[in-house]
C-alpha cells in the first residue's frame, strides 16, 4: 500500500491527471465561450442568441464538463498496463467511471481515463495470466499481453491505498485456502447492505463483465444462486449498452416484480448513468397495454384446482381457447353478412367484396377486420353520395339536387343503422364472453385443470369487478388479438429481473413489446416461490418464446452477498440437484437457530436480537415472515412492546418504497432485497415442511442476509434445518 515502492510514483500521476483534468473542463468552457462570443455576432436578436446559449449548456461539451468535475475526487480505480501482440511497448490504461480526454485525441495517450464501459477496460476487469483481449465493435479484436493489474482507493483527491491482487482465479483455485483474496472486493462486500443497492464498477468480476458485455440484440439470460449480483450485473449490461450502442434510454425498459424492488435499486441507476431508463411492474405494463387498470385481487389461490387454473391461465395453451372464441365470432359475422344495395340499386357491395376486407391479412386484430370493412363500406357510400354530387353540379342528365339530396340522407341513415349491431368486442366483455364459451374450453381440454372452476372462478371476479394478477396476462394477450399492440411502446432493450416468476404468456407479451428480440433476464430457478405463476424452467422459455431467437445462457454461482457460514447453511436447505452457492468470503459468526418457546417469548427475544445486530454495526435488519398476515402482527407487537426501535418499518403488499432501517416483511416481498442481518420469525416444522416449495421460501428468507442470521422457531424446528 503506502509503502509500494510505486506509491509516489502513483501519486504524482494522479495530481498530474487532476491537473490535466481541471485544464480539460477550462477547455471545454473556453470553447463554449467561444462559439458563443462567435455566434453572438452571428445572431441578431437576444432571444436567438439565449436559446442558443441553451442549447450549448445542454450539449456534449457541458455534460462532458460536469462529468468530468464531478470526476474530479476520483478520476479513477483501476489501471491496466497492456502490450498489443506486434506492438513494442506497454500503454498504460486508466480506468475510471467517465472517460477523460483532451479536446483533440491524436493518440491513445491524450485519453487520461478510459470509462469502466469502453471496449478496453475489458482488459482490466478479466486480465489473468498475463495475456488479455478486447473486442471493438463486435469486428475488430485486440490481443496481447498484461504486465500489470493495478486498484486504486482514490479519495478527495488523495491515492489512499493501491494493490495488484487479482483475485478471481486464485478465488477458483482455493478450496482450503483464505476465502478472501482480493482487498479491494473484500472491503466492498463489507461495507454493509445500506439502504439501497449499490453499484460495483471497481469490482466487476471476469465472468460478470463478460455478461455485461454481451451483445444487444440476442436473449441474454443470467441464472444465478442468491446474491450472485444477477441484478447488479443486469443493470450495469443497461448501462453499458446504453453507452457503446448509443441507445435513447426511452427505449430501454426494466421490468422488476414490484414498486418496492424498484425503489431498492433506484440509487444505483444514476450511479451507472442509467436513470431515464423506463422502469416498471408487469402490472403496471398490463395496464398500459389494455388501457384500463382493474382493480387486481391479490389473494393467492386458497386450494389446489385454482392454483392449478391460474398457472394454466400463463401458459401459451390460452392462447389456443382465444382464438376459436374469435375465430368463431368472426365466423358467425361472415356467415351474416349479406350482399348491400343502395341508391337505387345503383350501388352494390358484394357479399365477396365484404369477406375479402374481412379476411384481408394473416394477423390483423379481430375488431380491426371489422373496422377495415366498415371503413371500406363507409367509403363507398361517401364515394358515390359525392360523385352523384359532382354529376348535378356538373349539370349532367339524369342527376339532379332533389335526388342527391335523399342519396345523402339514404347515406347517413344507413350508416347510423347498419353498424348498430356488429360485434366489436371490448375487453373485459370480450374475456367474460370467452368463459362462457363452453364449445371453446371443450376443443382445448387444458389437462390437470378443472375448466369450470378456473371459468366460474374468473367470472365471479368479473363480476365483482376486478380480476386476478394472473389475468392480466391472458387481458393483455386478448387485447393484442382484438385491437393490436400499436398503441404501446416498442422497446430496444428489454431487462426482467426475477425473470422465473414471469409465466410463458408473460414472455410472449413482452416478445411483442421488443424490437428486435433483445432481453437481459436475470433470475434464480431455486427462488420460484409463487406456487400460481412462474417458468418451470428456462429450457421450456427457450423451447416456447424464444425458439427463432439467439439466445446465451449464463450461470453463476459465487455468492457476493452472503459470509460463508449462511451460504453453507442456505446451501443445506436446498435439493442435492440443485447448484450450490460458492461463497468468497467470511466473517468467522455462525448463523443461530433458536427455540422461541412462545410467541412472547420470541418478541422479546426478537427485540433482543435486533439490538444485538446494531450493537455488532448491523444498519438494515430484515425481519422476515411466512405469511402477510404474520408480518402484520409483528409489526404491531414491536411498535407495543418496543417503542425505542426507531426507523421500524412494515413491507405490504400496497407499499410503495423501501427505507432501510428495520423492515418488517413476508418472504415474497423481501425477495430480490438484501439487509446486513436478517432475523427469520418462526422456521416451525409447521410454517417450514419439507415441500420443495417451503424449502425455496426459506432459501430466499436466508440468502437475504449478508453477515447476521438468527432464526427463530415455535414449536419443533423444520426438517429442512435439522442434521
Ligand atoms: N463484483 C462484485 N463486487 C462487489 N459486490 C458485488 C459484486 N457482485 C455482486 N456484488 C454484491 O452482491 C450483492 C448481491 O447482488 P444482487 O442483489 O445483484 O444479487 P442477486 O443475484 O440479484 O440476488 P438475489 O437473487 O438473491 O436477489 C450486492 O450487495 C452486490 O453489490
Amino acid at each position: 500500500m503506502s509503502n509500494h515502492p510505486d506509491f509516489l510514483h502513483e501519486q504524482q500521476h494522479l495530481s498530474e491527471t487532476i491537473k490535466n483534468m481541471q485544464q480539460i473542463i477550462k477547455d471545454l468552457e473556453n470553447d463554449m465561450d467561444n462559439r458563443v462570443h462567435q455566434i453572438n455576432k452571428s445572431l441578431s436578436t437576444k432571444d436567438e442568441v439565449s436559446a442558443y446559449v441553451h442549447s450549448l449548456m445542454k450539449s456534449d461539451h457541458a455534460r462532458k464538463a460536469a462529468d468530468i468535475a464531478q470526476a474530479l475526487d476520483c478520476p479513477y480505480f483501476g489501471r491496466v498496463d497492456f502490450r498489443e501482440d506486434g506492438a513494442g511497448t506497454f500503454d498504460q490504461y486508466y480506468i475510471g467511471r467517465t472517460k477523460v480526454a483532451k479536446l483533440d485525441i491524436e493518440s491513445v495517450r491524450d485519453i487520461l481515463v478510459f470509462d469502466w464501459r469502453d471496449p478496453v477496460s475489458t482488459i482490466f476487469y478479466e486480465a489473468q495470466d498475463g495475456r488479455a483481449s478486447y473486442e471493438v465493435l463486435g469486428r475488430y479484436t485486440y490481443t496481447g499481453d498484461v504486465s500489470l493489474k493495478r486498484q486504486y482507493k482514490i479519495e478527495d483527491r488523495q491515492l489512499i491505498s493501491m494493490s495488484e491482487d487479482n483475485i478471481l482465479s486464485k478465488i477458483m483455485s482455493r478450496q482450503q485456502e483464505s476465502l478472501i483474496a482480493d482487498p479491494f472486493l473484500l472491503e466492498r462486500l463489507l461495507q454493509g447492505a445500506g439502504d439501497r443497492l449499490k453499484d460495483i464498477v471497481t469490482s466487476i468480476r471476469s465472468e460478470q463483465n463478460q455478461i455485461i458485455r454481451e451483445p444487444l440484440n440476442q436473449v441474454t439470460i443470467i441464472q444465478g444462486v442468491a446474491g450472485s449480483g444477477k441484478t447488479t450485473i443486469g443493470l450495469h449490461r443497461l448501462s453499458y449498452l446504453l453507452y457503446n450502442e448509443k441507445l435513447n434510454p426511452a427505449k430501454l425498459v426494466i421490468v422488476a416484480p414490484n414498486k418496492i424492488f424498484l425503489d431498492y435499486i433506484s440509487d444505483l441507476l444514476p450511479e451507472i448513468d442509467a436513470q431515464d431508463v423506463n422502469q416498471t411492474t408487469f402490472p403496471d405494463m398490463a395496464a398500459a397495454i389494455m388501457q384500463l387498470a382493474p382493480v387486481i385481487s391479490h389473494t393467492a389461490p386458497n386450494s389446489k384446482e385454482l392454483a392449478a387454473a391460474a398457472r394454466w391461465k400463463g401458459t401459451p395453451e390460452f392462447i389456443k381457447v382465444m382464438n376459436i372464441f374469435l375465430e368463431k365470432r368472426l365466423e358467425k359475422f361472415c356467415l351474416k353478412l349479406k350482399a348491400l344495395s343502395l341508391f337505387d340499386n345503383q350501388l352494390t357491395i358484394t357479399r365477396e367484396q365484404q369477406l375479402e376486407k374481412v379476411l384481408e391479412g394473416a394477423s390483423v386484430p379481430y375488431n380491426e377486420r371489422l373496422q377495415s370493412l366498415q371503413k371500406y363500406i363507409r367509403f363507398r357510400l361517401k364515394n358515390f353520395v359525392e360523385v352523384y354530387e359532382a354529376r348535378y353540379k356538373r349539370g349532367e342528365a339524369h342527376a339532379d339536387e332533389k335526388t342527391a339530396a335523399r342519396y345523402a340522407a339514404e347515406s347517413e341513415a344507413f350508416d347510423k343503422k347498419h353498424f348498430t349491431k356488429w360485434p366489436f368486442l371490448e375487453l373485459l366483455p370480450a374475456y367474460a364472453e370467452l368463459m362462457q364459451d363452453k364449445a371453446a374450453w371443450r376443443k382445448v381440454k387444458p389437462p390437470g385443470v378443472n375448466v369450470d372452476i378456473l371459468t366460474a372462478h374468473t367470472l365471479a371476479n368479473l363480476e365483482s369487478g376486478q380480476v386476478d394478477r394472473d389475468d392480466l396476462a391472458p387481458l393483455c394477450y386478448l387485447k393484442y388479438l382484438l385491437d393490436g399492440f400499436n398503441h404501446v411502446e416498442r422497446f430496444d432493450h428489454i431487462a426482467i429481473d426475477e425473470g422465473q416468476d414471469i409465466n410463458l404468456l408473460e414472455y410472449l407479451i413482452l416478445l411483442r413489446l421488443s424490437r428486435n428480440t433483445s432481453f437481459t433476464i436475470m433470475g434464480d430457478m431455486s427462488q420460484a416461490i409463487h406456487t400460481d405463476r412462474g417458468l418451470t424452467s428456462w429450457q421450456s422459455l427457450l423451447k416456447e418464446v424464444f425458439a427463432e431467437a439467439k439466445c446465451r445462457y449464463y450461470e453463476v454461482n459465487f455468492s457476493y452477498r452472503s459470509a460463508k457460514e449462511i451460504v453453507d447453511l442456505f446451501n443445506k436447505v436446498m435439493p442435492a440437484d440443485r447448484s450450490k452457492a460458492i461463497p468468497v468470503y467470511e466473517i468467522g459468526r455462525q448463523p443461530v437457530i433458536e427455540e422461541a418457546p412462545t410467541a412472547l417469548t420470541a418478541l422479546q427475544r426478537t427485540i433482543q436480537t435486533i439490538e444485538e445486530f446494531q450493537s455488532l454495526g448491523c444498519k438494515s435488519i430484515g425481519i422476515l415472515t411466512k405469511a402477510e398476515a404474520d408480518s402484520h402482527k409483528l409489526y404491531e407487537g414491536l411498535q407495543a412492546a418496543a417503542a425505542q426501535l426507531a426507523n421500524l418499518h412494515l413491507i405490504t403488499s400496497s407499499e410503495l418504497s423501501y427505507h432501510g432501517g428495520i423492515t418488517v416483511a413476508p418472504i415474497l416481498l423481501a425477495k430480490g432485497l438484501e439487509f446486513d442481518g436478517v432475523i427469520i420469525w418462526n422456521a416451525s416444522d409447521r410454517k417450514f415442511t419439507a415441500d420443495y416449495q417451503d424449502a425455496k421460501l426459506l432459501y430466499v428468507a436466508m440468502s437475504r442476509a449478508m453477515y447476521y442470521l438468527h432464526i427463530f422457531h415455535q414449536g419443533r424446528l423444520t426438517p429442512l434445518l435439522k442434521g
